[in-house]
């Protein structure tokens, strides 16, 4: 199967209330633990790659990676440009081979946002890519950029109504109070932010800094229009610890499959308890 754009999944998990995970790519071993997770689940999914990631493993091995998971597993895969900062960029994505792209025009002026948003929306549509965009600033660290909590602000419903109305995004992120990273306590979502925005917008909400999400909240952010939630650093942890502890235990060791072989089934683990917990197990 070719890699898809979101519109393959997100109408139905807004319709049937779930959600499908946005994973981020990382590398190789990131990509197959996610792909792994899915076929087991029989899930559709988002391989997320932000700007970093793209320089890290750069973009032709990127979309070599992605096509061979599609191909693999034969399920609706999308290959979604992350955080996208630039009209430039998501273009570069699109002829490079991604399937869906987001804009993330949160550092501009309201209508500078909907204005750059609504040209990535046109180039994008034309060739049948799918766009989220994002109002609200969230807090946390994205890409070594970080966003204190006292910056972070929420997004107003109306406005996310308006913003939605004038570019026609296909998901919309908003903050809601969760952040980028791991959390030191809880995070304080507003689910009356989510709710108003989902009942007057035909897609769904996007939720950002999905790690470290209480499950409970993660239930309820579905319940009231989370169709989308993104999921990087729990990845990253797991992943880490899993190498930590080999090299922890054998200062010999130096063949990397020997401690990349637990980290990549640490984070199958978690990509699989991510899609039980958003509901999109056998929706594939
Ligand atoms: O950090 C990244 O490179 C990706 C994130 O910005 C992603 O969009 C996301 O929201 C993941 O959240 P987290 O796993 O809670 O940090
Ligand atoms: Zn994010």
């Amino acid at each position: 199967m070719a890699l898809v754009s979101m519109n393959e999944f997100l109408p139905k998990a807004k319709a049937n209330k779930f959600a499908v995970g946005q994973f981020n790519m990382n590398n190789l071993e990131f990509a197959q633990a996610i792909v792994d997770a899915a076929i087991e689940l029989k899930s559709p999914f988002i391989y997320g790659v932000s700007e970093g990631a793209l320089k890290y493993m750069g973009i032709e091995f990127t979309v070599a990676i992605a096509e061979a998971a599609a191909k693999k597993s034969g399920l609706p895969i999308a290959l979604h440009l992350d955080h996208g900062s630039s009209f430039e960029v998501a273009m570069k994505c699109i002829r490079a081979g991604f399937s869906s792209v987001m804009f993330d025009g949160s550092h501009y002026s309201f209508e500078e946002n909907i204005r750059l948003t609504k040209e990535v929306v046109k180039a994008a549509r034309a060739m049948g890519v799918s766009v989220e965009g994002e109002l609200g600033t969230i807090g946390g660290v994205e890409d070594d950029i970080s966003v204190d909590e006292e910056h972070a602000n929420l997004a107003k419903p109306e406005e996310a109504i308006r913003f939605y109305e004038e570019t026609g995004v296909d998901c919309l992120a908003i903050a809601v109070g969760t952040a980028h990273g791991m959390y030191a306590g809880e995070p304080n979502i507003h689910f009356d932010i989510i709710e108003a925005v989902s009942k007057a917008i035909p897609v769904p909400v996007v939720l950002h800094g999905g790690s470290g999400v209480p499950d409970e909240m993660i239930r309820k952010s579905i319940a009231a229009g989370v169709g989308k939630i993104n999921v990087n650093t729990e990845n990253q942890v797991a992943c880490t610890e899993a190498i930590r502890e080999v090299l922890n235990k054998d200062a010999k060791v130096y063949d990397p499959r020997k401690y990349l072989t637990p980290a990549r089934k640490a984070m199958v683990d978690v990509v699989k308890s991510k899609i039980q917990l958003f509901g999109s197990s056998n929706q594939a």
